[in-house]
Protein backbone atom coordinates (compact mmCIF):
# COMPACT_ATOMS: atom_id res chain seq x y z
CA UNK A 1 0.00 0.00 0.00
CA UNK A 2 1.45 3.43 -0.81
CA UNK A 3 0.57 5.40 2.27
CA UNK A 4 3.24 8.14 1.97
CA UNK A 5 1.12 10.56 -0.27
CA UNK A 6 -2.38 8.96 0.41
CA UNK A 7 -4.02 5.97 -0.96
CA UNK A 8 -5.02 4.84 -4.95
CA UNK A 9 -8.96 4.55 -4.21
CA UNK A 10 -11.23 3.16 -6.98
CA UNK A 11 -14.97 3.18 -6.74
CA UNK A 12 -17.41 0.67 -8.74
CA UNK A 13 -20.29 1.95 -9.58
CA UNK A 14 -22.18 4.86 -10.44
CA UNK A 15 -25.55 5.11 -9.42
CA UNK A 16 -26.68 6.32 -6.39
CA UNK A 17 -24.27 4.06 -3.82
CA UNK A 18 -21.22 4.66 -6.11
CA UNK A 19 -22.09 8.61 -6.04
CA UNK A 20 -22.71 8.52 -1.88
CA UNK A 21 -19.40 6.51 -1.81
CA UNK A 22 -17.53 9.13 -3.82
CA UNK A 23 -18.94 12.02 -1.57
CA UNK A 24 -18.30 10.20 1.72
CA UNK A 25 -14.80 9.56 0.62
CA UNK A 26 -14.30 12.96 0.13
CA UNK A 27 -16.51 14.85 3.26
CA UNK A 28 -15.03 12.15 5.94
CA UNK A 29 -11.28 13.17 4.74
CA UNK A 30 -10.40 9.76 3.58
CA UNK A 31 -6.20 9.72 3.16
CA UNK A 32 -6.47 9.35 -1.32
CA UNK A 33 -4.31 10.45 -3.38
CA UNK A 34 -6.65 9.66 -6.48
CA UNK A 35 -10.02 8.62 -6.63
CA UNK A 36 -11.38 7.07 -9.40
CA UNK A 37 -14.38 5.76 -10.81
CA UNK A 38 -15.41 2.46 -13.00
CA UNK A 39 -18.56 1.26 -14.65
CA UNK A 40 -19.51 -0.94 -17.41
CA UNK A 41 -18.79 1.47 -19.86
CA UNK A 42 -16.64 4.43 -19.96
CA UNK A 43 -18.68 7.88 -19.92
CA UNK A 44 -19.15 11.43 -18.14
CA UNK A 45 -20.63 12.20 -15.30
CA UNK A 46 -21.57 14.31 -12.58
CA UNK A 47 -21.07 12.75 -9.16
CA UNK A 48 -21.32 14.73 -6.29
CA UNK A 49 -21.32 18.08 -8.13
CA UNK A 50 -17.89 17.31 -10.32
CA UNK A 51 -17.69 15.60 -13.78
CA UNK A 52 -15.94 12.22 -13.37
CA UNK A 53 -14.49 10.46 -16.87
CA UNK A 54 -16.08 6.82 -15.71
CA UNK A 55 -13.74 4.33 -16.98
CA UNK A 56 -14.31 0.73 -17.39
CA UNK A 57 -14.48 -2.04 -14.55
CA UNK A 58 -12.15 -4.82 -16.29
CA UNK A 59 -9.14 -6.42 -14.26
CA UNK A 60 -6.07 -3.96 -15.76
CA UNK A 61 -8.25 -1.01 -14.23
CA UNK A 62 -7.25 -2.19 -10.79
CA UNK A 63 -3.21 -2.41 -11.46
CA UNK A 64 -1.83 -0.09 -9.00
CA UNK A 65 -5.16 0.15 -6.29
CA UNK A 66 -5.04 0.02 -2.98
CA UNK A 67 -8.81 0.64 -1.95
CA UNK A 68 -11.38 -1.02 -4.26
CA UNK A 69 -15.22 0.12 -3.32
CA UNK A 70 -17.97 -1.84 -5.55
CA UNK A 71 -21.13 -0.20 -4.77
CA UNK A 72 -22.98 -3.28 -5.57
CA UNK A 73 -26.28 -4.28 -6.86
CA UNK A 74 -29.30 -5.59 -4.77
CA UNK A 75 -30.68 -8.40 -6.73
CA UNK A 76 -28.34 -9.37 -9.42
CA UNK A 77 -24.57 -10.93 -9.20
CA UNK A 78 -22.69 -7.91 -9.03
CA UNK A 79 -19.55 -6.67 -10.24
CA UNK A 80 -17.77 -8.16 -7.48
CA UNK A 81 -18.11 -11.28 -8.67
CA UNK A 82 -16.50 -10.63 -11.63
CA UNK A 83 -13.91 -8.21 -10.51
CA UNK A 84 -13.15 -8.87 -6.73
CA UNK A 85 -10.21 -11.72 -7.05
CA UNK A 86 -8.68 -9.25 -10.06
CA UNK A 87 -8.46 -6.61 -8.01
CA UNK A 88 -6.81 -8.44 -4.42
CA UNK A 89 -4.60 -9.81 -7.11
CA UNK A 90 -3.08 -7.03 -8.24
CA UNK A 91 -2.86 -5.65 -4.38
CA UNK A 92 -6.26 -3.79 -3.62
CA UNK A 93 -8.04 -4.65 -0.63
CA UNK A 94 -12.04 -4.77 -2.08
CA UNK A 95 -15.25 -3.68 -0.01
CA UNK A 96 -18.25 -4.37 -1.27
CA UNK A 97 -21.60 -3.81 -0.86
CA UNK A 98 -23.18 -6.73 -2.97
CA UNK A 99 -25.10 -9.80 -1.54
CA UNK A 100 -22.67 -12.24 -2.86
CA UNK A 101 -20.19 -12.98 -0.27
CA UNK A 102 -21.55 -11.80 3.11
CA UNK A 103 -22.42 -14.94 4.18
CA UNK A 104 -18.72 -16.49 2.83
CA UNK A 105 -17.05 -17.56 6.61
CA UNK A 106 -14.20 -16.48 4.99
CA UNK A 107 -15.50 -12.95 4.34
CA UNK A 108 -15.21 -10.85 7.30
CA UNK A 109 -18.82 -8.92 7.22
CA UNK A 110 -18.45 -5.83 9.47
CA UNK A 111 -20.31 -2.73 11.51
CA UNK A 112 -17.15 -1.11 12.77
CA UNK A 113 -19.07 0.48 15.96
CA UNK A 114 -20.25 -3.56 16.42
CA UNK A 115 -17.57 -5.92 14.79
CA UNK A 116 -13.95 -4.38 13.77
CA UNK A 117 -12.23 -6.91 15.46
CA UNK A 118 -13.37 -9.37 12.32
CA UNK A 119 -11.51 -7.05 10.21
CA UNK A 120 -8.25 -8.32 11.38
CA UNK A 121 -8.63 -11.87 9.49
CA UNK A 122 -9.29 -10.72 6.54
CA UNK A 123 -7.76 -11.78 3.40
CA UNK A 124 -8.58 -8.49 0.60
CA UNK A 125 -11.94 -8.90 0.65
CA UNK A 126 -14.74 -7.13 3.33
CA UNK A 127 -18.44 -7.45 3.00
CA UNK A 128 -20.66 -4.43 3.88
CA UNK A 129 -24.02 -5.62 5.29
CA UNK A 130 -27.56 -4.39 3.49
CA UNK A 131 -28.69 -1.28 4.55
CA UNK A 132 -31.64 -2.79 7.01
CA UNK A 133 -29.35 -5.00 8.46
CA UNK A 134 -26.42 -2.46 9.63
CA UNK A 135 -28.76 0.03 11.15
CA UNK A 136 -30.44 -2.89 13.21
CA UNK A 137 -26.90 -4.55 14.44
CA UNK A 138 -25.78 -0.56 15.51
CA UNK A 139 -28.75 -1.08 17.67
CA UNK A 140 -29.03 -4.45 19.38
CA UNK A 141 -25.10 -4.45 19.86
CA UNK A 142 -25.31 -2.31 22.77
CA UNK A 143 -28.07 -4.47 24.41
CA UNK A 144 -26.65 -7.31 23.41
CA UNK A 145 -23.64 -6.44 25.20
CA UNK A 146 -25.05 -5.29 28.49
CA UNK A 147 -28.12 -7.47 28.57
CA UNK A 148 -27.40 -10.13 26.36
CA UNK A 149 -29.94 -11.24 23.45
CA UNK A 150 -33.36 -13.86 23.67
CA UNK A 151 -35.25 -13.40 20.57
CA UNK A 152 -35.51 -9.87 17.92
CA UNK A 153 -38.75 -9.26 15.82
CA UNK A 154 -38.09 -6.34 13.23
CA UNK A 155 -40.38 -4.52 10.99
CA UNK A 156 -38.91 -2.14 8.16
CA UNK A 157 -40.56 0.84 6.48
CA UNK A 158 -38.03 1.16 3.25
CA UNK A 159 -37.12 3.90 1.62
CA UNK A 160 -37.48 3.69 -2.20
CA UNK A 161 -33.70 4.50 -2.94
CA UNK A 162 -33.00 1.22 -1.69
CA UNK A 163 -33.82 -0.29 -4.63
CA UNK A 164 -31.47 2.25 -6.56
CA UNK A 165 -32.25 5.35 -9.48
CA UNK A 166 -35.21 2.87 -10.94
CA UNK A 167 -36.89 2.87 -7.30
CA UNK A 168 -36.29 6.84 -7.07
CA UNK A 169 -38.26 7.51 -10.38
CA UNK A 170 -41.06 4.71 -9.95
CA UNK A 171 -41.98 7.09 -6.94
CA UNK A 172 -41.55 10.13 -8.93
CA UNK A 173 -42.94 9.31 -12.23
CA UNK A 174 -44.65 5.84 -11.43
CA UNK A 175 -42.58 4.39 -14.09
CA UNK A 176 -40.77 1.18 -14.69
CA UNK A 177 -40.44 -2.21 -12.43
CA UNK A 178 -38.60 -1.62 -9.63
CA UNK A 179 -41.54 -2.38 -7.24
CA UNK A 180 -44.14 -5.34 -7.94
CA UNK A 181 -46.98 -2.79 -7.19
CA UNK A 182 -47.02 1.12 -7.73
CA UNK A 183 -45.32 2.94 -4.72
CA UNK A 184 -46.72 6.15 -4.81
CA UNK A 185 -49.34 6.30 -1.84
CA UNK A 186 -49.02 2.19 -1.05
CA UNK A 187 -47.25 0.24 1.31
CA UNK A 188 -45.45 -3.43 -0.72
CA UNK A 189 -44.91 -5.96 2.05
CA UNK A 190 -42.46 -7.78 -0.18
CA UNK A 191 -38.68 -6.56 -1.02
CA UNK A 192 -36.33 -8.70 -3.02
CA UNK A 193 -37.35 -12.28 -3.73
CA UNK A 194 -39.85 -14.69 -1.76
CA UNK A 195 -38.01 -17.96 -0.84
CA UNK A 196 -39.77 -21.49 0.08
CA UNK A 197 -39.97 -20.46 3.88
CA UNK A 198 -42.12 -17.73 2.77
CA UNK A 199 -39.54 -14.84 4.09
CA UNK A 200 -37.90 -12.92 1.64
CA UNK A 201 -34.65 -12.02 0.39
CA UNK A 202 -34.65 -8.92 2.18
CA UNK A 203 -35.89 -9.98 5.79
CA UNK A 204 -33.23 -13.43 4.95
CA UNK A 205 -30.69 -10.78 5.26
CA UNK A 206 -31.60 -9.12 8.24
CA UNK A 207 -31.68 -12.51 9.63
CA UNK A 208 -28.50 -14.27 8.78
CA UNK A 209 -26.45 -11.28 8.53
CA UNK A 210 -27.66 -10.05 11.84
CA UNK A 211 -26.27 -13.72 13.10
CA UNK A 212 -23.26 -13.50 11.61
CA UNK A 213 -22.16 -9.59 12.89
CA UNK A 214 -23.62 -10.51 16.54
CA UNK A 215 -21.78 -13.56 16.62
CA UNK A 216 -25.05 -15.45 17.25
CA UNK A 217 -25.45 -17.58 14.98
CA UNK A 218 -28.75 -19.35 16.95
CA UNK A 219 -30.12 -15.57 17.26
CA UNK A 220 -33.66 -16.06 16.31
CA UNK A 221 -34.62 -12.82 14.45
CA UNK A 222 -37.95 -12.03 12.45
CA UNK A 223 -38.49 -9.79 9.90
CA UNK A 224 -40.98 -8.60 7.53
CA UNK A 225 -40.00 -6.13 4.99
CA UNK A 226 -41.21 -3.26 3.75
CA UNK A 227 -41.28 -0.39 0.95
CA UNK A 228 -43.32 2.56 1.61
CA UNK A 229 -43.33 5.81 -0.81
CA UNK A 230 -40.67 7.97 1.02
CA UNK A 231 -37.03 8.65 -0.98
CA UNK A 232 -34.76 8.24 1.61
CA UNK A 233 -33.98 6.94 5.23
CA UNK A 234 -35.03 3.12 6.30
CA UNK A 235 -37.20 3.57 9.52
CA UNK A 236 -37.67 -0.43 11.21
CA UNK A 237 -39.97 -1.19 14.37
CA UNK A 238 -37.87 -3.85 16.32
CA UNK A 239 -39.10 -5.55 19.82
CA UNK A 240 -36.26 -7.52 21.65
CA UNK A 241 -36.09 -10.36 24.15
CA UNK A 242 -33.42 -9.54 26.59
CA UNK A 243 -31.71 -12.30 28.67
CA UNK A 244 -32.52 -10.71 31.77
CA UNK A 245 -34.99 -8.14 33.57
CA UNK A 246 -33.97 -4.16 32.32
CA UNK A 247 -34.51 -0.78 34.05
CA UNK A 248 -35.42 1.25 31.34
CA UNK A 249 -32.96 3.40 32.93
CA UNK A 250 -30.52 0.90 31.82
CA UNK A 251 -31.64 0.51 28.52
CA UNK A 252 -31.92 4.63 27.58
CA UNK A 253 -27.94 4.31 28.82
CA UNK A 254 -27.21 1.32 26.77
CA UNK A 255 -28.76 3.48 23.51
CA UNK A 256 -26.78 7.18 24.84
CA UNK A 257 -23.67 5.53 25.39
CA UNK A 258 -24.00 3.46 22.07
CA UNK A 259 -21.16 4.45 19.46
CA UNK A 260 -23.08 5.82 15.88
CA UNK A 261 -26.12 6.07 17.55
CA UNK A 262 -28.31 9.13 17.85
CA UNK A 263 -30.97 9.04 20.95
CA UNK A 264 -33.56 10.59 22.48
CA UNK A 265 -35.39 9.08 25.35
CA UNK A 266 -38.42 11.97 24.77
CA UNK A 267 -41.47 10.11 23.18
CA UNK A 268 -42.09 13.14 21.41
CA UNK A 269 -38.62 13.42 19.92
CA UNK A 270 -38.60 11.01 17.55
CA UNK A 271 -36.65 10.59 14.71
CA UNK A 272 -38.18 10.33 11.41
CA UNK A 273 -36.45 9.28 7.54
CA UNK A 274 -36.59 13.13 6.74
CA UNK A 275 -34.40 14.10 9.42
CA UNK A 276 -32.03 10.63 8.66
CA UNK A 277 -31.48 11.69 5.41
CA UNK A 278 -28.03 13.07 4.80
CA UNK A 279 -26.39 12.03 8.63
CA UNK A 280 -24.44 9.23 9.13
CA UNK A 281 -25.30 7.89 12.13
CA UNK A 282 -28.43 5.57 13.23
CA UNK A 283 -31.13 7.15 15.24
CA UNK A 284 -33.09 5.78 18.25
CA UNK A 285 -36.31 7.01 19.76
CA UNK A 286 -39.36 5.90 21.16
CA UNK A 287 -38.31 3.45 23.66
CA UNK A 288 -40.57 1.32 26.01
CA UNK A 289 -39.08 -1.02 28.54
CA UNK A 290 -41.45 -3.50 30.09
CA UNK A 291 -38.97 -6.30 32.40
CA UNK A 292 -36.99 -7.95 29.56
CA UNK A 293 -39.05 -6.82 26.62
CA UNK A 294 -38.03 -3.57 24.71
CA UNK A 295 -39.36 -2.29 22.02
CA UNK A 296 -38.02 0.98 19.39
CA UNK A 297 -37.99 3.22 16.40
CA UNK A 298 -34.72 3.01 14.98
CA UNK A 299 -34.14 5.54 11.10
CA UNK A 300 -31.04 5.82 9.32
CA UNK A 301 -30.24 7.00 6.10
CA UNK A 302 -29.82 3.89 3.84
CA UNK A 303 -27.66 4.96 1.55
CA UNK A 304 -25.44 6.68 4.02
CA UNK A 305 -24.72 4.41 7.26
CA UNK A 306 -26.85 1.57 5.01
CA UNK A 307 -23.68 1.62 2.28
CA UNK A 308 -21.35 4.57 1.88
CA UNK A 309 -20.65 5.80 5.15
CA UNK A 310 -20.48 2.32 6.83
CA UNK A 311 -17.75 1.21 3.64
CA UNK A 312 -15.84 3.92 4.18
CA UNK A 313 -15.48 3.22 8.02
CA UNK A 314 -14.27 0.19 7.17
CA UNK A 315 -11.60 1.72 5.09
CA UNK A 316 -10.88 3.82 7.75
CA UNK A 317 -10.69 1.17 10.83
CA UNK A 318 -8.48 -0.49 8.50
CA UNK A 319 -5.46 2.51 7.74
CA UNK A 320 -6.30 3.74 11.22
CA UNK A 321 -8.12 7.34 9.83
CA UNK A 322 -10.83 8.34 12.42
CA UNK A 323 -13.79 6.18 12.73
CA UNK A 324 -17.25 7.77 13.89
N1 LIG B 1 -31.87 -4.12 0.07
C1 LIG B 1 -32.04 -2.76 0.43
C2 LIG B 1 -30.91 -1.91 -0.03
C3 LIG B 1 -29.80 -1.91 0.95
O1 LIG B 1 -28.68 -2.38 0.81
C4 LIG B 1 -33.34 -2.20 -0.10
O2 LIG B 1 -33.89 -2.82 -1.02
O3 LIG B 1 -33.79 -1.19 0.42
Amino acid sequence: MHTKDGYSVVVVGAGLVGERLVSELRRRRFPFRELRVLARSSRRAILDGEEFEIGVAEPGAFEGVDFAFFAGTEGEKGAAVRLAREAISRGATVIDNGSDFRLDPGVPLVVPEVNARALEEHEGLIANPNCSTIQMVVTLAPLARRFGLRKVVVSTYQAVSGAGRGGVEALQSGAGEAFPKPIAGNAIPLIGSVGEDGYTSEERKMREESRKILSMPDLPVYATAVRIPVHTGHSESIYVELEREASPEEVLAAFEEASGVSFSGDPQDFPTPLEAAGEPETFVGRVRVEGDRVSYWCVADNLLKGAATNAVQIAETLVGARVS
